[in-house]
């Protein structure tokens, strides 16, 4: 009969599986520095992108800005990101009629600033765009940051392990080790765990961008709901009621997540209050904003309406299979989603001790609202709140 451990508890209440520094498993630098083991470390194929936590870096908590989203200033055409004279020699494929494309013959690292504004249209319009042969990832971390940067301020996450001198990067390391994989499954009967990243801040990210540098031969896939299709679905008497709502989002439990394996706290938790229902300001339509891993409480209800009403809003987006798609992995793919509108879920379904390695660039977007009169209005209200509040 399995035993949760207190981790793998704090794990649950999250329902989410990042990858943290783990006492007693990985290592701890002479210069205090949180490291993965060398061994796991030495079978990494790009060492500039390994993530190290470092316990002394505190961040002040993040404040408003305007964010200014480079769709608003892309060719509709798209003609920087799909020049005429490139045409035989890019594919771009539907993989869902509704959500998501699948291009290739289109190098992002050699975008200009124009074919960035025209990629967010894309990204906003077809959810999920899944880029093949890319050689962005050979350019580096800086590069990285540097391209991530015109998409907006780029977010800081409070746990997560960075490569030294490059904190924006969000990493990944599922370790080439058995333990990885009981991590997830000796208390639990699934890896998904849906979710927008970092809903909980004040400006989650919009534009999002992930690389897979090492991973399974056909597995680790990357799960996508369509938040968007799922409110259309609803009937216009219900889609009204959720209008009226707002959720409360908080980082608490995964910041205790971290901080039961061993790992660290950049910044203090936050709770922030958004609304359910979400003005996306690029497609002019709305979203469902609430997610299984951060989503705690709707506002205005009693307790038992807000659980009851959020199950049924998770099962929607989660098991809805018609929102859905699954984005596979290959050697240089760069997937972009557009974090307002679709809800995702890593998946681990290989057993074998298998490095799977990533990172993510995750600009912030504009606070969520329900209106478009509240765009970019640094006094929105509801206001947000702080933990010790
Ligand atoms: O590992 C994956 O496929 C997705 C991980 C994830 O949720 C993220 O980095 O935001
Ligand atoms: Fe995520």
């Amino acid at each position: 009969m399995p035993h949760a451990t207190i981790a793998e508890q704090a794990n649950q209440v999250y329902g989410n599986f990042d990858t943290h520094f783990y006492h007693g498993q990985d290592e701890v630098g002479k210069d205090g520095v949180l490291r993965i083991n060398g061994k796991f470390r030495a079978e990494s194929k790009n060492p500039d992108f390994l993530p190290e936590w470092d316990p002394r870096q505190r961040f002040e908590p993040l404040t408003f800005h305007e964010y200014k989203d480079p769709a608003f200033r892309a060719n509709p055409e798209l003609p920087n990101l799909f020049p005429k004279s490139a045409a035989n020699e890019t594919v771009v494929r539907k993989i869902t009629p509704k959500l998501g494309s699948e291009i290739t013959g289109v190098q992002l690292s050699q975008l200009s600033d124009a074919g960035k504004d025209e990629l967010a249209l894309l990204v906003a319009q077809r959810g999920v765009v899944v880029f093949r042969e890319q050689d962005f990832a050979q350019y580096g971390p800086k590069f990285a940051t540097e391209y991530g940067r015109h998409f907006g301020k780029l977010h800081v996450h409070q746990t997560s392990g960075a490569p030294k001198g490059h904190d924006e990067l969000h990493i990944t390391f599922r370790r080439p080790d058995r333990k990885e994989f009981n991590r997830v499954f000796n208390d639990n009967t699934s890896s998904v765990g849906f979710h927008t990243d970092v809903s909980y801040e004040l400006q989650p990210p919009s534009y999002t961008f992930f690389s897979v540098l090492d991973g399974p031969d056909g597995g680790g896939d990357t799960l996508f709901s369509d938040s968007l299709t799922a409110f259309e679905r609803l009937s216009p008497a219900f889609q009204e009621f959720l209008s009226t709502l707002h959720v409360v989002h908080s980082s608490k439990e995964q910041a205790e997540n971290s901080r039961v394996q061993g790992g660290i706290q950049r910044r203090a938790p936050v709770t922030h209050i958004h609304p359910l229902v979400r003005y996306h300001p690029v497609l002019k339509k709305k979203t469902l904003f609430v997610n299984s891993s951060f989503s705690r409480r709707i506002v205005e209800l009693k307790k038992p309406e807000s659980d009851h009403l959020l199950q049924f809003l998770y099962n929607l987006v989660n098991n809805t299979h018609d929102l859905q798609l699954r984005a596979k992995w290959e050697p240089g793919t760069v997937t972009i989603w557009d974090n307002r509108r679709v809800h995702h879920s890593a998946l681990i379904d290989w057993e074998q001790p298998i490095l799977r390695h990533a990172f993510r660039i995750t600009p912030q977007g504009e606070r969520p609202i329900e209106d478009p009169k509240f765009y970019n209005d640094p006094n929105y209200y509801p206001s947000s709140l702080t933990l010790d509040q």
